[in-house]
């Protein structure tokens, strides 16, 4: 730890407790009694044992009174990234669950997002959205929006309101929708993406940025596909779709691009998979399409409720971390039905589960590896890794002050004294929720509980 510290600017903030995240090296690491100094940029300056106090204190120009005490039940782990959520679908999430992905999208789906055309109802959803996912500790959300250029600029703004770090697609679609009120030809869909990411981008809001957002390829002629590719190129951009999530999408993309060697060949194709790229699902990607996913640096969102609500399939993920392909969680809200990435957590350590019940010589991802995946995993897998996923000095202090004691919360601590690991992982399998989640992070500056 000592290595880590550097003499920066002034400091704002010094916290002291217990402090768990994970490195390239260890899933989970668990720092008792550190320090943690935060400077006026909302970046992490130092982190050090509390036993350096004299040290750091001369070193960083604090004084003890200055010092932030975590109480006994409390920690910090970094702020989740949510790799993959819809925000528009979120007024109908925990509903309409009842139809496998194809027809979902044409029943359920597409007719509210058409409603996304109204700014008064865009504004409602979008508040709620990035209100109660940052309450449940999302720091950074990957959204996608709707077709809606207005109303996807709306969530970016609400984004930067509320002090959340996110990506923001406008939707691209030009083929296969049933409902009438909710298309594109190739040229608005490409027009209007040019206008949505110079609009955003102008607003230069320092944590929000614009993603290239193809719906899927189903939804997409080759030539969309093609156009945005060079969008993001162009512009050195993120890029964000769905893939093999359902077996009768992939027959489906089979038969639409019938050139192509696989699904993830047809996004190779249109120079859609870059190392600023993340997937959604994969849960039928072959060994050949996970070793270009490893080639290109292109990541995959897992989104194990959504997986099984839509009864769609089952993420090998430890056949994905052994092609080495960075790896995310998502909530995909209203395919999943949870807008909480302690959900998401959850569900992934239980569809690993399923998979060891099926086979037992599958290795269970240890609930460690899953938090990894909920924090510095998302980070990597959306290229934000600079900034964000853990405590390292330099990033920004995107993080989490938890009491997994909280008055009224769900937990009965009985074992007192047991190690802090305990407190982790009865945080993440009790259902615990924003009650425990006491106060959120965001760059340094604390955006829960809310001041409006
Ligand atoms: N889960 C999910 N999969 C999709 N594939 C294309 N669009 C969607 C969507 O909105 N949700
Ligand atoms: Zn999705």
């Amino acid at each position: 730890m000592a290595n880590s510290n550097r003499p920066t600017t002034d400091i704002r903030h010094v916290y002291r407790g217990t402090f768990v995240h994970s490195t390239q090296q260890a899933p989970l690491q668990i720092l008792e009694d550190a320090l943690l100094g935060v400077d006026t940029e909302g970046k992490i300056a130092f982190i050090g044992k509390g036993a350096e106090l004299d040290r750091l204190s001369k070193t960083f120009g604090f004084s003890p009174p200055d010092i932030t005490q975590l109480e006994q039940h409390e920690f910090f782990m970094p702020g989740m990234v949510d790799t993959h959520i819809h925000a528009s679908q979120y007024s109908y999430a925990g509903t309409a669950l009842d139809m496998p992905l194809l027809q979902w999208l044409n029943t359920y789906t597409f007719p509210v997002e058409s409603r996304f055309k109204d700014l008064g109802f865009a504004h409602r959803v979008y508040t709620q959205v990035v209100k109660r996912t940052l309450r449940n500790g999302t720091t950074t959300a990957c959204y996608f929006a709707t077709i809606h250029t207005d109303a996807s600029l709306l969530l970016g703004q609400i984004a930067n309101d509320f002090g959340q770090r996110a990506l923001v697609g406008k939707v691209c679609m030009d083929r296969n929708n049933s409902v009438k009120h909710y298309k594109e030809t190739n040229q608005e869909s490409q027009e209007e993406t040019c206008r949505f990411i110079a609009e955003l981008l102008g607003k230069k809001y320092p944590l929000v940025k614009p993603v290239v957002t193809p719906r899927f390829a189903p939804s997409c002629t080759g030539v969309l596909l093609g156009q945005l590719g060079e969008i993001a190129k162009n512009n050195n951009l993120h890029i964000q779709s769905h893939i093999s999530e359902n077996a009768e999408e992939v027959k489906l993309v089979n038969e639409l691009f019938p050139e192509s060697e696989s699904y993830t060949d047809v996004y190779h194709k249109y120079n859609l998979l870059t190392d600023k790229t993340v997937m959604a699902h994969g849960c039928y990607l072959s060994d050949e399409e996970l070793a270009l996913f490893r080639e290109t640096g292109a990541s995959l969102s897992h989104c194990p409720n959504s997986n099984i609500s839509l009864c769609s399939g089952v993420l090998d993920v430890r056949n994905v971390l052994k092609h080495k392909v960075k790896l995310g969680l998502g909530t995909d809200v209203a395919g999943g039905y949870s807008a909480s990435m302690l959900d998401a957590v959850r569900r992934a350590l239980d569809s690993s589960k399923v998979l060891t019940i099926q086979d037992p010589e599958h290795e269970t991802l240890s609930f460690e590896e899953v938090f990894r995946l909920a924090t510095l995993g998302g980070s990597q897998a959306l290229s934000l890794d600079d900034q964000t996923g853990n405590f390292e000095v330099g990033k920004d202090f995107d993080a989490l002050r938890v009491n997994v004691a909280a008055p009224g919360g769900p937990i009965d601590l009985i074992q007192c004294d047991g190690p802090k690991v305990v407190y982790l992982s009865k945080f993440f399998r009790l259902k615990c929720d924003d009650r425990n989640i006491v106060e959120v992070f965001v760059a340094g500056r604390k955006v829960v509980p809310f001041t409006e």
